[in-house]
This record gives structure tokens, C-alpha cells and sequence, in this order.
């Protein structure tokens, strides 16, 4: 199955209500486009990361994989099968940072990236509430209507604060600090890795949306190895606003204000859930994960899904419900086909704050399956690739606990995909796909809110609305929501 691209026409956003209709199709696509990142700038006080490359030269370790001046690729050029010419291992010298900047479309070579888009994690205790605070300082995370966007980051300080207890307890409890960087990059360089042997050598680029290496830092080096051709590959299988949207969108503002960004032929995979080779991937580890019960055919699939609030779904279009069923269907027709007819179901965890989230919700189901006889309970994580704290802290402790205490006697839990060889070579086929249609991005400027602008109107609703935002957020139940899971 092909990957769904879009050749990078991105989104127009129309706030406060964001409008995203199936991401397949880029001209129902609507995003918001008041928020200013500068491309250069560091989050939180952090300081900036480094942006790391998995190169196409021989130098494949991260010490290595921080690039500055000279960049020196293998002997022979090589074309991709749509004709492409392409560096392969050793010859083609990147020009150094410093000079001019050339527009991709008179660059002489074609110089493709591969950019991985990911949340990214803090790496010690000490990071958490940083991380916290850009996370809630996204306005894709905490949806603020337009009148109360200025906000924004006090109210990402506040809850950062509230949450950082309880998250550090969950990073403290994975060996203090998110796995996520790590897996990321060992993913780039099996990508890399796969690539190349289909002939098509590429750069594979890492960026983080919450944590280093930052989007921006990333782009900046994107920019000074000259790529002339890039390929966004979100690590997200179903697209969310929440995820890849938002990711999309920092890419979106970096680029619309860079001269040579912006006449880069870009092509964005937003969704590759129901790629086969992905499918197939999950099949294969829930098949060999039931192997580990002594009765498999008993057990009871259960797919757990990072949530989203219902008001994602309901009111902004998400597509990330239908697309995560679909996924689960997708899944289990794969297993049909392989006599493996066991019952499964859905349900969504890691919700956060005072909103009604996605439900099923995760502990609840457990507890019910528990009461109703279940015996055997294979937990499936489907929204992300990567281990991370939702997988080894919430399901296989906290979950974990909740099942057994509920009644379930025979836990387990299928692992992330991470490096699985025949996924990555499925994401490599997805790059080689897209890559064909790649085009420059282009945005529209035109903001309908912005020209109905009205001061009065605007003074009343934020002095109001700033009064109103301060006493709810400062009610105990909100507090008590942001600390833990849930109300
Ligand atoms: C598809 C995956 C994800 C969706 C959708 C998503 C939405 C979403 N998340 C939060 C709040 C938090 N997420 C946190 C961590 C976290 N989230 C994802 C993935 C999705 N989030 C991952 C992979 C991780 C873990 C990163 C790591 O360090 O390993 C956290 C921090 C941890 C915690 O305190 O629980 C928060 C907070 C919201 C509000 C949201 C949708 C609006
Ligand atoms: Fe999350």
C-alpha cells in the first residue's frame, strides 16, 4: 500500500476552531497560522540543542553525527529509480557552512534528507518540567481559543509545575529519563541503514518537537548540508493534530520565512497506518508475543492507544480515531489471515488535565475485563513506534497492576516496534514512494479572523476572559486534574 503524501501545500489554520479534514486530501487541511516561531531561537531555558544527522558518509556515530563545516560523501553518484541523482557513500563534498546560501533549484547535485518528526523526552529528572512547559506551551496541546492565546505560556508554566511531580515520579521509575532520543536516533540510522541498500543513500535527520534536538536546530542543519530534497516522515502511524500536526506546523513557520527552506521540494508523509509492511510488523509481534501463553487462543488482545480529547475529534476533525480503528482493523484481518481469530478490543490511556479524553478509557476497561472473566490479557501499544515512559511505566506498571488486581491472571505486553527490520524497510519503501512527489511549500497568508480584528470586542474578551481562565485554573479540582490523570 502506498504512503499518504502531501506535497507540502500546508495547512492554512483558521483559529480559534482548527479545521483538519482528512490529511490525505491537503486541500481540506486547515491549520492555524498566528503562532511566531523563530527558527533560531531555543525553548524554555534550557539552552539549544544540538541538531543531529545521521549522515550518508561513513560516520554513523552520534559523537560524529553533529555536522560543521565540510561534508565530504562517497565517490559515485548514483539515480534513484525515478531518475534522481543522488551522493552515494564517499565522493560528493557538501559545501561547508558559511557561504552563500544557493536555492535548491540551482543547486547542480540532489542532496535528499530524510527528516524523522518526534515528541522527544526529557533525558534527566532535571528536564521534566522544561519539557512540561514546551509541551503545554503548544497551542496544538492546550487548545486556547485565539482571545486567550496570550496565555498560553503562563498557563504552560503553571501546569508544568502541577505535573512535573508526577511525571518525574514515572521517568524516575524507567531509570529517570525518556528513552526516546536514543530509539529515535537508532531508528534514523536503520533507516539510513535501509535506504542504502535500496541505492538510494539519504541524510536521516532527527527533530523533536518538545525536547533536543529541537525542530529548529534540525532545519538549521538541514539547511547547511545543502539538502535539495526532502522527505518528512512523522514517527506518529496515525496522524493527530496533537502529533504530526503539530510538528507539521513548526516545519510550516521555519520554512515559510526562509528564502532557500522554502523553495525546497518537500514531501510529507502525514499518516502511514495502514502501510502494509507496518501492519504486517504488528502482526508479527503480537503472534509471537501470543506464543508466550500457555493458551493463546485465549487471550485477549487489548490495543491501547495514547488518547486525545474528544474535542480534537469532535469539534477539530481529528482523524485520529477513525484512523486509529481502521489500524485495528487493519491488524486484526492481518491476524485472520493468519488463523489467529482472537478477541481484542480498544481503549485510550494517558490522559491529562480536566477534559473528557477519548474513551474507552484504558483502566477502566481493564477493571471491567477483569470482573467479567478475562483471564489473559495481551496489551498492544499502537499509537507510537518507540518505547517511551507510556509503555514502560504506565502499561507495564501501573497497568499492569490494575489487571492483575482486577481479576486478569496472565499478563503481557507486545513491545514497540522500534528497529523491527522489516518496518523500517517499510518506512525506506515509503520514503522512496513520496520522494517523486516532492514540491516546494507554499502557504497562504490570508488569516479571515485577522482582518475582522476588533479592538473593543478584543479588550473585553481578554480582560474577562483572563479573569475567568485565572479562577478556574486555580480551583482545586483543576489542579488535582493536571496532577494526575484525571479529575
Ligand atoms: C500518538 C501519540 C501521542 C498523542 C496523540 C499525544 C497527545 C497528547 N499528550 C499529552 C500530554 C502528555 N504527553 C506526554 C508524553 C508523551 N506523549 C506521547 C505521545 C502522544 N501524545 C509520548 C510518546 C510521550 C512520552 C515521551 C517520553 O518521554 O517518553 C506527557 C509527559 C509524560 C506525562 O507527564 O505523562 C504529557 C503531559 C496531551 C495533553 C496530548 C493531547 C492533547
Ligand atoms: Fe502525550
Amino acid at each position: 500500500m502506498e504512503a499518504t503524501a502531501s506535497s507540502c501545500v500546508l495547512p492554512n489554520l483558521n483559529p480559534p476552531g482548527l479545521t483538519l479534514g482528512n490529511p490525505n486530501h491537503r486541500s481540506s487541511l486547515q491549520c492555524d497560522q498566528t503562532r511566531t516561531l523563530k527558527s533560531t531561537s531555543c525553548r524554555s531555558s534550557q539552552g539549544c540543542g544540538q541538531a543531529y544527522l545521521v549522515s550518508c558518509s561513513n560516520s554513523t556515530d552520534k559523537q560524529s553525527g553533529i555536522i560543521s563545516g565540510s561534508y565530504h560523501c562517497g565517490p559515485v553518484q548514483k539515480r534513484n529509480p525515478s531518475g534522481q541523482t543522488f551522493c552515494s557513500l564517499g565522493a560528493l563534498t557538501y559545501p561547508g557552512t558559511g557561504s552563500a546560501i544557493e536555492s535548491p533549484s540551482h543547486a547542480t547535485e540532489e542532496r535528499v534528507g530524510v527528516l524523522l518528526l518526534n515528541l522527544g523526552g526529557p533525558e534527566t529528572l532535571h528536564d521534566v518540567q522544561p519539557f512540561l512547559f514546551n509541551l503545554f506551551a503548544d497551542p496544538d496541546i492546550i487548545r486556547l481559543p485565539r482571545v486567550f492565546r496570550f496565555l498560553q505560556r503562563p498557563l504552560a508554566q503553571l501546569i508544568s509545575v502541577l505535573r512535573a511531580p508526577k511525571s518525574k515520579e514515572g521517568y524516575a521509575a524507567i531509570g529517570g529519563g525518556s528513552p526516546l532520543r536514543k530509539i529515535t536516533d537508532d531508528q534514523a540510522i536503520a533507516l539510513r541503514n535501509a535506504l542504502e541498500a535500496k541505492e538510494m543513500p539519504v541524510n536521516v535527520y532527527v527533530a523533536m518537537r518538545y525536547w533536543h534536538p529541537f525542530t529548529e536546530d534540525t532545519v538549521q542543519q538541514i539547511k547547511r548540508d545543502r539538502i535539495t530534497k526532502l522527505v518528512v516522515l512523522p514517527l506518529y502511524p496515525q496522524f493527530s493534530i496533537s502529533t504530526t500536526g503539530s510538528s507539521i506546523r513548526v516545519l510550516q513557520n521555519i520554512f515559510r520565512e526562509d528564502a532557500y527552506l522554502s523553495r525546497m521540494p518537500v514531501s510529507i508523509i502525514q499518516s502511514w497506518y495502514q502501510r502494509e509492511g507496518y501492519i504486517k510488523s504488528m502482526a508479527d509481534l503480537i503472534e509471537k508475543e501470543l506464543e508466550s501463553f500457555s493458551m493463546p487462543e485465549e487471550v485477549m488482545i487489548f490495543f491501547s492507544a495514547h488518547g486525545v480529547p474528544v474535542s480534537y475529534v469532535e469539534d477539530a476533525g481529528d482523524p485520529y480515531r477513525d484512523q486509529m480503528e481502521e489500524c485495528i482493523h487493519l491488524i486484526m484481518q492481518e491476524l485472520k489471515s493468519r488463523y489467529i481469530n482472537n478477541d481484542h478490543t480498544l481503549a485510550y490511556q494517558s490522559r491529562v488535565g480536566p477534559v473528557q479524553w477519548l474513551k474507552p478509557y484504558t483502566d477502566e476497561v481493564l477493571v471491567e475485563l477483569g470482573q467479567k472473566g478475562v483471564k489473559s490479557l495481551l496489551a498492544v501499544p499502537v499509537s507510537f513506534v518507540s518505547e517511551h515512559i507510556e509503555t514502560l511505566e504506565e502499561i507495564d506498571m501501573e497497568y499492569k497492576h490494575l489487571a492483575l488486581e482486577s481479576g486478569i491472571e496472565n499478563w503481557g505486553r507486545v513491545p514497540a516496534l522500534g528497529c523491527t527490520t522489516s518496518f523500517i524497510t517499510d518506512l525506506a519503501d515509503a520514503v522512496i514512494e513520496v520522494l517523486p512527489s516532492a514540491t516546494a511549500m507554499t502557504t497562504s497568508s490570508t488569516n479571515s479572523e485577522e482582518s475582522d480584528y476588533d479592538p473593543v470586542g478584543y479588550a473585553i474578551k481578554m480582560f474577562f476572559g483572563s479573569i475567568l481562565a485565572f479562577v478556574l485554573l486555580l480551583s482545586p479540582q483543576m489542579i488535582m486534574a493536571f496532577r494526575n490523570h484525571v479529575l
